[in-house]
């Protein structure tokens, strides 16, 4: 019998995912203005995350998954708390899992009523995340937050939703205090 030595590598709490069909992207301010509420006199060259997604799977098998790691820096943009676009997933049906890698954050959801709320995510912690969700990530420590994901790789990225209707609640650090903002 053939065994094939492993090819791919994410000692979770070590590194990152490295290896055969592992794509890497980065998100700068510059491209992510929209979502934060004042980008006034910021540095536009400022890495907010990092994704890292072992991407084997095709995007047309349902039932065909992806894994992913992501890494938000410690960053605030006028003091509102570094987060990604946030995003439904295209087709509803598809849920997906989170799980928390280092840092400390939140998992911030909504439903397709703007009903808001969030989930702690700390190392170790596990979330599951119904597919009619909206899911963002928030980092609310001092290191970077890093966070690994699971999901079909049929789900694909809503984002207009959330820009017509975005989340209902800000995240600020003011004084090193976590602050929620309800948006009018
Ligand atoms: O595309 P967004 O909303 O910026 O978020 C990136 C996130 O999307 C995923 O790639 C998959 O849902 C996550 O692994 C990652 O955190």
């Amino acid at each position: 019998m053939k065994v094939i030595e492993p090819q791919v590598f994410h000692k979770i709490y070590e590194d990152v995912i490295q290896g055969e069909h592992v794509k890497v992207y980065q998100k700068y301010l510059r491209e992510a203005t929209g979502i934060y509420s004042d980008t006034t006199e910021v540095d536009l060259d400022t890495l907010l995350y990092t994704v890292y997604s072992y991407e084997a799977g095709s995007p047309e098998k349902t039932g065909d998954l992806y894994w992913g790691l992501t890494i938000l820096e410690p960053v605030t943009v006028n003091e509102e708390c570094n987060m990604t676009r946030g995003h439904f997933h295209l087709d509803q049906n598809c849920a997906e899992f989170y799980f928390g890698v280092s840092g400390t954050g939140l998992l911030l959801l909504m439903d397709k009523n703007g009903e808001t709320w969030a989930e702690k995510i700390t190392k170790g912690s596990l979330h599951h995340i119904d597919g009619q969700l909206a899911h963002r990530l928030i980092n609310i420590g001092e290191e970077p937050l890093g966070v690994g994901a699971c999901w079909p790789t049929t789900a694909g990225h809503d984002y207009g939703a959330i820009e017509e209707k975005p989340f209902r609640y800000r995240v600020f650090k003011r004084n090193k205090k976590i602050v929620f903002e309800e948006s009018e």
